[in-house]
């Protein structure tokens, strides 16, 4: 084969790039590129792992190894903080999730060929991949497609439901949104899924709100050892180790005493592991999550004060923030612009920016820069394995 190209990058949405700037999906950073548009695999192109790929829109990265998947999240860290002028003082070794890991996802249902399709969608498009084995799912979610389809299959009429399945301390918390439950059987054998397989609670929403129709104990997830009532479909980190990086770059990066301030603080996942020696602030919007963080703080008499507040229309202003000893704060994609802004005026010596978007992410590092911030270290975290969606953390000093 007469080389003509070289893959020396993969791009934010997966696609292989060489130097002259083409993008060849399916290749990896060391592939070579002939000219009649043949591939000779390169030294970390491998073969991807599930029978499903690439076609199942869950994964874009199984052909990348482990080392071509380090460097593609990284660089997706550093190259969008340099695309705003920033750069990290350090840039720390990233973390992957292994294979098998990831404890929440929302599947899709459809009725096709006379049965029912439980899966991810294709990539753009709505077609669901009929999932035969899965390489991100922890085992207690991916057990669950087949007894799903089962239940699924023996309903009549069209179906097209999401099914979101969380493991928390209980089991599997599974809540399905799009299906009607018309009559005493359907609702029975709804009942006989849950209770055959054992979840933690089941959730129904027929269009009114999210109703839980199984629950035979209250469910929750634990927090650093805290134990927080779970609201159906809440937030929590990807996987257990990705929260415990998070978590653990938290504990070491933001002072050990004084009062810290988590903003976007959900279930409380910081606040809780920050409260040990420290007073803690949770401030939330969402009220659900709030008064979940609220009445596990009450019940374990730790240090965490959560407060429900509007952080876009309200943020914490520089006068507030300068109470704290440190600030965290865990954004939506969107960033937190509002915040940010006041944040960079304000004098709060240690700043923790977790994100799950480096783009809004490097906008704001920017604005804390203009405001005389630094970035002293910035952790990648691919929460996501093999999928093009990447998380970090990142200190800044003033
Ligand atoms: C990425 S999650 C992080 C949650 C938490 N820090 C954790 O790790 O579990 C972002 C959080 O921001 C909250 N949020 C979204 N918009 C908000 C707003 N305008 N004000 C305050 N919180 C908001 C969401 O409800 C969600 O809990």
């Amino acid at each position: 084969m007469s080389t003509t190209e070289t893959i020396i990058r993969i791009a934010a949405k997966g696609d292989g790039v060489t130097a002259s700037g083409r993008h060849v999906p399916g290749t990896v950073t060391g592939d070579q590129l002939a000219s009649d548009g043949s591939i000779e695999r390169g030294p970390h192109h491998v073969d991807p792992p599930c029978r499903h790929f690439p076609q199942c829109g869950g994964c874009q990265l199984q052909h990348a190894d482990e080392e071509a998947l380090r460097q593609f999240v990284t660089a997706r860290v550093v190259d969008a903080a340099a695309g705003q002028g920033v750069t990290s003082a350090e840039v720390l070794p990233a973390h992957l999730s292994p294979p098998r890991s990831r404890r929440r996802a929302t599947l899709h249902a459809a009725n096709a060929g006379g049965g029912v399709v439980i899966g991810f969608r294709e990539e753009g498009s709505h077609r669901i991949v009929a999932m035969k084995e899965c390489h991100i799912l922890r085992p207690e979610l991916f057990d669950l497609v087949a007894p799903l389809k089962a239940m699924l299959a023996r309903r009549k009429g069209k179906l097209a439901a999401d099914i979101s399945l969380t493991l928390i301390d209980q089991g599997v918390d599974c809540s399905i949104k799009g299906l009607s439950m018309d009559g005493l059987s359907e609702t029975e054998a709804m009942l006989d899924f849950a209770r055959d397989n054992g979840l933690a609670r089941l959730t129904v929403d027929l269009g009114y709100g999210p109703e839980a129709v199984w629950e035979p104990e209250p469910v929750t997830v634990s927090l650093s050892g805290v134990p927080v009532g779970f609201p159906s479909e809440g937030f929590l980190q990807a996987t257990q180790d990705g929260e415990d990086t998070l978590v653990d770059c938290a504990r070491q990066w933001l002072p050990a005493d004084g009062i810290i301030a988590d903003l976007f603080s959900g279930l409380g996942t910081f606040a809780f592991a920050l409260a040990d020696g420290r007073k803690v602030l949770a401030a939330e919007a969402a009220q659900d999550a709030f008064l979940a963080c609220k009445s596990a703080a009450g019940r374990s008499g730790n240090r965490v004060v959560p407060v429900h507040r509007d952080l876009f229309r309200n943020p914490l202003m520089p006068e507030e923030l300068d109470r704290f000893s440190g600030v965290l704060l865990d954004p939506p994609r969107a960033g937190a612009r509002e915040q940010i802004t006041r944040i960079a005026e304000s004098a709060v010596g240690s700043v923790v920016y977790v994100s799950c978007n480096p783009a809004s992410w490097a906008r704001d590092a920017a604005r804390l820069v203009e405001g005389g911030y630094r970035l002293e270290r910035v952790k990648p975290v691919g929460q996501f394995r093999w999928s093009t969606h990447v998380e970090l953390a990142s200190q800044f000093v003033k």
